[in-house]
């Protein structure tokens, strides 16, 4: 497709590296965390994944935009993510389901587009520079002050520290009554609740409470801030802690105590993805880092160190747990055949587990499908035992 002879987008690096290219969605300037994302799929899953509070993503694979966008695909009421940048200006959408262009949809929803970038170049950037911080700026007249952007991207503050949970987390508690399967096809599902689940919302995504339905959970998600005693007091069968964006040490001024009350104080069986797997390992005594650009794709080779099986995952992470600190009594499960950081954990004693990547996948392959069927089993026969409840 022609360029126009002018930009009018702009994505400004801290360190001064500049991107033009043709804006499009809404226009304005952004500051935010920069990462790239290798999915082949789902863009629009990506966008409205809440994890991606604060962070601009770049998406590797080349054509974005062909199928426009859909009210089924959203992880979340709106897109999270501050913004993206692409290869090639989005296409027309060519598919059925489509009901408006990506364009369109991001412009409703004030975030911003940048395309015609050469993403190979700024993903090589990424990787050097480690998520660079970042100003995205979409303007048709295309006038940039080029100075006050990379100010803009240089005082931004960061993710390392930041609390982001909190802006991004349901306003009250909510049972999820969505009658649509996680797995439309393929996959064996209970059409009968078995079990109550408590699940605390991080800034879940809706594929991770279809899949928990899947299974046989009745949901009730509860706000970030809740405590062990909102948890327990709705008795369930087992707890569940959501993705979400941000860093782990800083929601975890809050989710660390409720999760240290719930463990202390019951037995309930529970399951953490990604936020929720670096907290409770936060809570278990281990400790969490930054990592340099982070994880973030649906190719992501996991080798499960109990069955020796690797399963192909889809992940969105920039902070890790660092298996060093694990405590005694505390396994790690699963690590990355990219980089060997770890993706599992599980309390030798009792199911208490939890993976750094995204079994609900949304969008990516779904080998890990497995831990939402262990989740039940593990509600299942802590059902059985006479002492439960
Ligand atoms: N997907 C997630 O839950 C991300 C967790 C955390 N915000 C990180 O970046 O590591």
């Amino acid at each position: 497709m022609p360029q126009s002879p002018r930009p009018t987008a702009c994505l400004a690096l801290a360190d001064g590296t500049l991107f033009f290219g043709k804006g499009f969605g809404a226009t304005g300037t952004t500051v935010a965390e920069l990462v790239f994302n290798t999915a082949m799929t789902g863009y629009q899953e990506i966008m409205t994944d809440p994890s991606y509070a604060g962070q601009v993503v770049t998406f590797t694979f080349p054509h974005v935009g062909n199928v426009g966008a859909n009210p089924e695909d959203d992880e979340a009421a709106d897109p999270v993510a501050e913004g993206m940048v692409v290869k090639w200006d989005p296409t027309e959408p060519s598919n059925w389901r489509a009901t408006e262009s990506l364009s369109a949809w991001l412009q409703k929803r004030g975030r911003i587009g940048l395309g015609g970038v050469d993403t190979r170049r700024l993903t090589r950037a990424i990787r050097q520079q480690g998520a660079p911080h970042v100003a995205l700026s979409h303007d048709p007249s295309g006038n940039f002050d080029i100075e006050a952007l990379v100010a803009k991207a240089r005082a931004f503050r960061g993710l390392v520290g930041l609390d982001l949970a909190k802006d991004v987390t349901c306003a009250q508690s909510y049972r999820w009554d969505e009658m649509r399967w996680a797995w439309p096809q393929g996959y064996a599902r209970q059409e009968q609740p078995l079990h109550r689940v408590v699940a605390i919302d991080y800034g879940a995504k809706r594929n991770i409470l279809r899949s928990l339905a899947s299974v046989g959970a009745e949901v009730t998600v509860l706000p970030a801030t809740a405590t062990a005693e909102d948890v327990l007091a709705l008795n369930p069968d087992g707890v569940f802690l959501s993705n979400g964006p941000g860093d782990p040490a800083a929601t975890g001024a809050y989710a660390v105590p409720m999760i240290r009350g719930v463990l202390d104080r019951s037995d309930v069986p529970l399951f953490g993805i990604c936020l929720g797997h670096q907290m409770l390992a936060l809570a278990l005594g281990a400790r969490t880092v930054k990592m340099n650009h982070g994880h973030h794709g649906a190719n992501h080779p996991v080798k499960d160190l109990e069955t020796g099986k690797v399963e192909i995952t889809s992940m969105n992470h920039g902070f890790t747990v660092d298996s060093q600190t694990l405590p005694v009594g505390v396994k790690e499960t699963h690590v990355s055949l990219f980089d060997g950081s770890n993706c599992g954990l599980r309390l030798v004693d009792r199911p208490v587990f939890s993976v750094q990547y995204h079994p609900e996948a949304s969008p990516g392959p779904q080998d890990s499908a497995y831990l939402f069927d262990r989740f039940a089993q593990a509600m299942a026969e802590r059902g059985r035992r006479p002492s439960a409840g």
